[in-house]
């Protein structure tokens, strides 16, 4: 089984074409390919797979680490269409700067910078408690559980579910506790991948996230657009914010609340390779 290694901003992924129609990989092939000791390693499996709606090129599947199946992956997003890119469409055919690729959440329009990064169209930040979801809120906003004392977060969905927690310090945040009993807790049925965001200035965020089904990532796309939109929605920033993450700096411009959200960064290829166990 031939696989492409990529990363966008150091969030890793093992890339399998299967848009011969081959099923997908089953949630042990997952956890055994991401294993960093065992397997090639990586935070998620992205699967490319014949796309089915009209104008789109291609659609691809999400698998984290420990097997699960996600719904949205910025970074993973703007690798699928690199990869489209450099390989062409179903039929080989060369592929323009813009085109359309279908993540499980939607479609999405990417394009492709003369800086070289991706540029992708997320969506809108939805923070509907019930689309995210979230359970016991009438409003995702600045939210409290009893059992987490002092811990105030906001929730949002980008197609999956995000807890967005405003920190002092982002080296001090409390990622290792709060991450996983905030997934844990019954407010986030599904779960949740957890950020946190410090404000550096109107500008600029740095941003950690204990992703879902992984733990705490080198970046997570799909977190740095809940995070701006958190901050842009409180008034903590401007409408247009660079997120620095562990692994690099995603671009993230929200005109407004009814428009969609965009992300702009970077998608690389590591190595190509074939799994043999
Ligand atoms: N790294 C991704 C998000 C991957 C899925 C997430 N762990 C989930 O379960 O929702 C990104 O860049 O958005």
């Amino acid at each position: 089984m031939r696989f492409s290694k990529m990363h966008g901003a150091g969030n890793d992924f093992v890339v399998l074409d299967l848009r011969d129609g081959r099923g997908p990989p089953s949630p042990a092939l997952c956890r055994a390919l991401a294993d960093r000791h065992t397997g090639v390693g990586c935070d998620q499996i992205l699967t490319i797979e014949r796309a089915e709606a009209p104008g789109v090129v291609a659609r691809y599947g999400i698998f984290n680490a420990d097997g699960s199946a996600a719904q949205q992956c910025g970074n993973g997003a703007r690798c699928v269409a690199a990869w489209l890119k450099r390989d062409g469409d179903q039929r080989g055919e060369p592929l323009s700067d813009r085109f359309a690729v279908e993540s499980p959440a939607g479609r999405h329009a990417v394009e492709f910078l003369a800086d070289g990064s991706v540029r992708l169209d997320m969506g809108r930040p939805d923070f509907e408690p019930a689309h995210i979801p979230l359970a016991g809120f009438s409003s995702a906003d600045d939210c409290l559980l009893a059992p987490h004392p002092g811990v105030r977060f906001s929730a949002v969905s980008m197609g999956n579910p995000h807890a967005v927690v405003r920190v002092d310090d982002i080296d001090r945040a409390p990622l290792d506790t709060v991450g996983p009993a905030l997934q844990r807790d019954a407010a986030f049925p599904d779960s949740a991948n957890v950020g946190f965001v410090q404000v550096i200035d109107r500008g600029h965020l740095r941003l950690r996230v204990y992703e879902r089904g992984v733990g705490e990532t080198l970046a997570c796309g799909s977190g740095a657009c809940a995070a701006a939109a958190v901050a842009m929605r409180h008034g903590w920033v401007d409408r247009s914010v660079d997120v620095k993450l562990p692994g690099g700096i995603l671009h993230i411009d929200w005109p407004d609340d009814a428009a969609s959200i965009a992300m702009a960064g970077p998608a690389a290829f590591v190595f190509e390779g074939e799994w043999i166990a």
